[in-house]
């Protein structure tokens, strides 16, 4: 099995990219919604969040108030590394479970849709491939207006917050432009599917996995036989 991440900047199209790969039959595991799987109320985060940011961060059902702990940390650094170090390592956990379970399913990739794959350097280690939907800066900035209700000047302070997406196409394999229809951008996801699929990258981590499945079923009946005897 190997890994595709595939990121983008706001509203550049990563989701619209992402439900048709998933059309085409791939796995994708979206990054954004374990997210907010790992604070749902009773887990781990969710109590280390609580102890470290108080009972204001939370909503009336009790579940954790994102909106709200996205101002406070956008402005407090230290309080951003606080929120990280709780969440991230159970984002990676969980992710690591998905993967796993695509793996045993027989998977030969699964796509993870990261919108801050770039920022986070171990996990682009882990890519095989990396994917950047890019839009140009205007249709980006109309299509975050409209999608989102904001001004001019809001949207443009949200692009503005984020790695440029012109530097994060140049640190992608693949590039889908998603400037233009809907129809455009997924011929572009046929491609790389289709050169996805023609991968033979799967290979060196299947050979492993059944040489090791292979030998520690060897092991045990050896160690069955020495015991019968
Ligand atoms: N090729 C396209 N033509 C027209 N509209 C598009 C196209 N691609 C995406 N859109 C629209 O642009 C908006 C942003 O797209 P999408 O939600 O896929 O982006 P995103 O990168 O997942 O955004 P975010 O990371 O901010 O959630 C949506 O309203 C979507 O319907």
């Amino acid at each position: 099995m190997f890994l595709v991440g595939l990121t983008g900047g706001i509203a550049s199209g990563k989701s619209t990219v992402s439900s048709q790969l998933r059309e085409l039959g791939c796995p994708v595991i979206d990054a954004d919604v374990v997210a907010r799987k790992v604070v749902e109320p009773r887990t781990r985060a969710y109590q280390l969040i609580v102890q470290n940011f108080g009972q204001e961060v939370l909503l009336e059902n009790g579940e954790i108030d994102r909106q709200k702990l996205g101002h406070i940390i956008f402005s407090n650094p230290e309080k951003r590394r606080v929120l990280n170090s709780i969440t991230h390592p159970e984002i990676h956990r969980a992710m690591f479970h998905h993967i796993l379970y695509y793996f045993i399913r027989g998977y030969r990739y699964v796509v993870l849709d990261v919108p801050l794959l770039f920022e986070t350097r171990r996990l682009t280690q882990l890519m095989k491939h990396t994917v950047v939907v890019y839009c140009d800066p205007g249709t980006q900035l109309a299509r975050l207006m409209q999608r989102d209700s904001l001004s001019q000047g809001e949207a443009e302070q949200r692009v503005a917050a984020q790695m440029p997406l012109s530097e994060k196409r140049g640190l992608a394999r693949h590039v889908i432009e998603n400037s233009g229809s809907r129809e455009d951008t997924h011929r572009q996801v046929l491609r790389l599917h289709a050169a996805l699929d023609r991968s033979m990258e799967y290979l060196p981590v299947r050979v492993i996995a059944v040489a090791t499945v292979a030998g520690l079923a060897g092991l045990f009946l050896y160690t069955l036989k020495l015991l019968a005897s």
